[in-house]
């Protein structure tokens, strides 16, 4: 790409506390949304061109929809209509984040063409405009932007900065096949009739464990609501999450929405070791280790 291109590197998510209330009027549900930003990433390349236009690569590249539904190229538009500028671009996802596996990759990709379309075209948006244009694209898209480690309120995009005090090492399992986000909640929806949802908040207890930087203790405390919405949709992952556990690993949980599940180990040879035996377990197509939390979305 020519001289005039812009890169950004951007990470995938965990969620080490999803907690989910009932569903709102708008058809949203509060959560109490504990992300921690970890080491695999997309890279997201803007540079000018005739008009605008969407290119993937990487082994998921094929499910990756390149027209206008896009969430980098509904990113560049946004920013593009804000400022009075024409939206011909270039954007291309150099993707590893797994597709529909609850890391948000989509957002992750929604974030990264912001930032990037933003140096661009040197329209120096402020951070609190960039993280409203966020808020507009989807629900994890602001948190793609900041990384680290934050507690998403509303419907996730209302952040607040959490302190950590050290690095968690993950294994990540990705699954045969990926689940819709929508479904995942209906299905929560499904599961909840009848019962009282409380509301969600945040756990103590882990917000002190992240910020002790314990992974002791951060297991002790991991939750999410959505996990059994996603296990009746996906019974299978079950066996993985069993056959982590197995493997030494000291918390196993679905992903968000899933159906990626996550295994929080001790130390980083640990995480080896449960990698290892997940890959012969036959219960998943690909594991991953990476650690957080990592910074937001870069320009390299
Ligand atoms: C499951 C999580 O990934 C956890 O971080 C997020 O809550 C989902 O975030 P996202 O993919 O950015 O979601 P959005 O694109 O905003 O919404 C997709 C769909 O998920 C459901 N959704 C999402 C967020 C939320 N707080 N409540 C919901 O019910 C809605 O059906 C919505 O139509
Ligand atoms: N840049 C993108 N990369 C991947 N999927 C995208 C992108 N833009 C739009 N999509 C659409 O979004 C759907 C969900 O993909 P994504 O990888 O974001 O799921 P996810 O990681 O489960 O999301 P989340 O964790 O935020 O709920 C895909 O099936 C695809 O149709």
């Amino acid at each position: 790409m020519s001289a005039a291109s812009v890169t950004v590197r951007v990470p995938a998510k965990v969620n080490v506390q999803l907690g989910v209330g009932a569903a709102r009027p708008d058809g949203f549900h509060d959560l109490a949304n504990v992300f921690l930003a970890v080491g695999l990433y997309d890279e997201v390349t803007v540079a000018p061109a005739d008009e605008l236009r969407v290119t993937c690569s990487g082994p998921d590249a094929a499910q990756v929809p390149l027209d206008a539904t896009n969430l980098a190229a509904r990113a560049a538009l946004a920013l593009a209509e804000r400022y009075g500028r024409d939206p011909a671009v270039h954007l291309h996802i150099a993707k590893d984040i797994p597709v529909a596996g609850g890391m948000a990759g989509g957002s992750a990709d929604g974030a990264a063409a912001l930032v990037a379309c933003d140096a661009l075209w040197g329209t120096h948006a402020s951070r609190e405009e960039l993280l409203e244009i966020c808020a507009e694209l989807g629900s994890d898209v602001p948190f793609s932007l900041v990384g680290g480690a934050a507690l998403g309120v509303g419907r996730g995009e209302r952040l607040t900065v959490l302190e950590t005090g050290g690095t968690f090492h993950w294994v990540f399992a990705m699954a045969e096949r990926g689940l819709s986000t929508p479904a995942v909640f209906r299905e929560f929806d499904r599961l909840a009739a009848g019962r009282d949802i409380p509301e969600p908040v945040a756990s103590a207890d882990l917000l002190e464990a992240l910020a002790k930087g314990d992974p002791q203790a951060l297991a002790a405390a991991v939750s999410n609501d959505l996990q059994p919405a996603a296990l009746s949709l996906f019974p299978e992952l079950a066996d993985t999450l069993e056959a982590g556990r197995g493997a030494g690993a000291l918390a196993a949980l679905v992903s968000g929405s899933g159906p990626t599940t996550a295994f929080l180990t001790r130390d980083a040879e640990t995480a080896e070791k449960v990698a290892a035996t997940l890959r012969t377990s036959g219960t998943c197509r690909v594991v991953r280790r990476a650690a957080g939390p990592v910074a937001g979305a870069t320009v390299v």
